[in-house]
């Protein structure tokens, strides 16, 4: 009993203090800084990048406030405190709290969010003092050290030396490579005499051929599939583990963060031992290709063409370029890092462009009279010229600056595959926000918004919205047309461009310029600096754009010379059915596609790693000949 009277008050006053230390005192600090910056904050009761808290408030907290409170509002702590937000909610929060830059704050730290295209330009362009929050990317190491996880003199020194491997030479092999794999996802996807049928996961096939793609122009490699070696899986191939590495990856990165190597290698869950072993068989395969690479190089240089053109190639050509042996000690990447680069590539490439081919798809299903436009420019453009003697530096311009590079833009507006970009700062740094200067505290996280900037009224030319169905609900008054698919938007003619930049209020200095240009001109629609950021900018920006931009533009090229996308209607009308259906009734049963696909890409996305539907969810797609189309001629 008196030990109980000693207890009962020990607790009380360590929970106290507990409370006091960890939860009160930090976040009266954290809002006493946060005023100081004369920006508008939201208070919400723990920080969601302390992932156990964040997870284990989720679980209580979080859940008993769904199941008692009414829905949350789009500024509500409990919508503030996903990571998701940004995605869901694209500008609405920022629009609510009135301003296009605004801190969470709590009591594990303030998170800064902006939609606002100046104050990312001002933290794009100072590269230095907003550096990369290489913290949230440190499970990326698990091969090497690489170009994505670094910051400072090691990011400078892993970009200097991996920069050169995505040359122009590479782009052409990506060129080339794509143009020859579309074609043969193509003869499978589509049946004997042009027979269409549909295609379930068409994500799945993009992910294969994004696969190819890099491990033809990556890592010089033909991968082979079980369909092509008889049927027959082969465990060990190299194929196999490349393609459970990259499906498997995030499971895999939390496995080596959480168990020790000797524990995954005997561990009692089958799961568990198959994702090390595609780690280690993955790192030994690498380790062998560099190894062979090296000695290929060796070799008398007029037979170096094919094996220093692909990427691999040029980060092995890398180490040894360097004549002084002092330099080549201190510049030159060990071939663990070489592993970590090459490692890296496959992340941040793979799922990116396979997915935007994917949803490049899907949207242009979803808008045949766009599609049908794209398809006679890709007449022109080629000229008649069978797929295999397009050639790169003659028909890429023309695709980048024509009917389809304006789609792929537009796709990157509404679905960038890359949520937010982090920047992390050890000190105070000064921003100009709406025309005032904020200091904000050391220790911030920032995020900028690549959804909310991609959609904010301010800096992109729109107009009402002209679809009833737009993929916007939470947004519940949207009175532009930002939500849509509209390639126009890319295609400015000068007359409306000029009323544009009248009423926008940031604009670059070449936007002005360009205001003297013929009322009748056409142009690529140039955004604001900071408002159109799918490959970030500045120093730390994508280094695979370009390479993305060849893969993603040459595939759907290749697709849609000969083929049109249409949304499947199978689960609502059978093939036999629909042929004998009269125009109208075709698109009745469309127009079901087409809302459950503008359904499934509102509410059914979600981002691990990048912007994806979530697992077991997707929209199935048609590929029929030119001509023949089912639903719009
Ligand atoms: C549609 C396709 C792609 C998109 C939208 C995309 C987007 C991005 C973004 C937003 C970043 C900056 C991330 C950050 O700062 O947090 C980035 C960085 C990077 N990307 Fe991409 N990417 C794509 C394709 C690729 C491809 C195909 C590769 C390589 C084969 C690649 C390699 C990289 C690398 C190495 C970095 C790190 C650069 C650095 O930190 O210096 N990306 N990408």
């Amino acid at each position: 009993m008196t030990s109980l009277l000693v207890l009962l008050p020990t607790l009380c006053l360590a929970s106290v203090a507990f409370i006091l230390t960890w939860i009160v005192i930090p976040l009266y600090r954290n809002i006493k800084a946060a005023r100081a910056t004369g920006l508008r904050y939201v208070v919400v009761p723990y920080y969601q990048y302390n992932f156990i808290i964040a997870r284990l408030m989720r679980l209580t907290l979080l859940r008993a406030f769904d199941s008692f409170a009414p829905g949350p509002s789009n500024t509500s702590w409990r919508v503030l405190v996903t990571s998701l937000w940004p995605l869901k909610l694209r500008h609405a929060p920022f629009k609510e709290l009135g301003t296009d830059t605004f801190l969470i704050v709590s009591p594990g730290g303030i998170l800064f969010n902006t939609a606002d295209a100046a104050v990312i330009s001002q933290i794009l362009a100072r590269g230095v003092e907003f550096p990369k929050a290489t913290n949230i990317y440190k499970q990326i190491n698990i091969y090497g050290k690489n170009v994505v996880s670094t910051e400072g003199a090691a990011w400078r020194y892993h970009r200097k030396l991996t920069s050169p491997a995505f040359s122009e030479r590479n782009n052409f092999l990506v060129w080339r490579e794509t143009l020859s794999q579309t074609q043969r996802m193509m003869r499978k996807l589509v049946g004997h005499n042009d027979e269409s049928k549909t295609v379930s996961h068409m994500g799945d096939h993009t992910m294969r051929l994004s696969l190819e793609v890099l491990g033809r122009a990556g890592l010089g490699q033909k991968l082979e599939w079980p369909s092509e070696t008889g049927g027959k899986e082969q465990p060990k191939s190299f194929t196999s583990s490349l393609e459970y590495v990259s499906l498997h990856i995030v499971t895999i990165m939390v496995l080596l963060a959480i168990f020790p190597k000797w524990f995954l290698r005997h561990a009692p869950i089958p799961s568990f031992r198959s994702s090390f072993q595609a780690f280690e068989d993955w790192s030994l395969r690498m380790k062998e290709m560099i190894r062979s690479r090296r000695a290929a190089l060796k070799e008398p240089s007029d037979t170096h063409e094919n094996v220093v053109t692909d990427l691999i190639g040029q980060l092995v050509r890398g180490q040894d370029d360097e004549s002084d042996e002092e330099m080549k000690q201190l510049f030159r990447l060990s071939d663990s890092e070489v592993l970590g680069n090459l490692f890296v590539f496959m992340i941040a490439g793979h799922e990116t462009s396979a997915n935007t081919i994917y949803f490049t798809l899907i949207l242009l299903a979803l808008h045949p009279p766009f599609q049908k436009k794209v398809q006679e420019e890709l007449a022109d453009i080629r000229g008649g010229r069978a797929v295999d003697n397009w050639f790169f530096e003659e028909h890429l311009p023309k695709l980048i600056n024509g009917l389809l590079g304006a789609a792929l833009n537009e796709s990157l507006r509404v679905i960038s595959p890359v949520l937010t970009i982090p920047k992390a700062i050890s000190q105070p740094r000064t921003l100009s926000i709406d025309g005032k200067d904020a200091t904000i505290p050391a220790d911030t996280l920032f995020r900028l918004c690549i959804p909310s900037v991609h959609r904010n009224p301010k800096f992109w030319p729109r107009c009402p919205p002209a679809e009833s169905n737009s993929p916007a609900p939470p947004v519940n008054e949207i009175e532009d047309d930002l939500e849509e698919f509209k390639p126009e938007r890319w295609m400015t003619k000068e007359t409306s461009l000029t009323g544009f930049i009248n009423s926008a209020k940031a604009l670059s200095a070449e936007a002005l310029a360009s205001t003297t240009q013929p009322m009748e001109y056409f142009r690529p629609f140039t955004p604001v600096k900071g408002a159109y950021i799918p490959f970030s900018d500045g120093q730390r920006s994508c280094l695979g754009r370009r390479f993305a931009q060849v893969e993603i533009l040459a595939a759907l090229a290749v697709i849609l010379s000969q083929y049109s996308v249409e949304l499947a209607v199978d689960e609502w009308a059978e093939d036999e059915h629909v042929a004998a259906m009269s125009h109208e009734e075709k698109m009745k049963v469309w127009q079901k596609a087409h809302d459950k696909a503008q359904f499934l890409l509102r509410e059914k996305m979600t981002c691990i790693i990048t912007v994806q539907l979530v697992k077991g969810v997707s929209i199935p797609v048609r590929f029929v000949r030119k001509g023949k189309e089912r639903f719009h001629r």
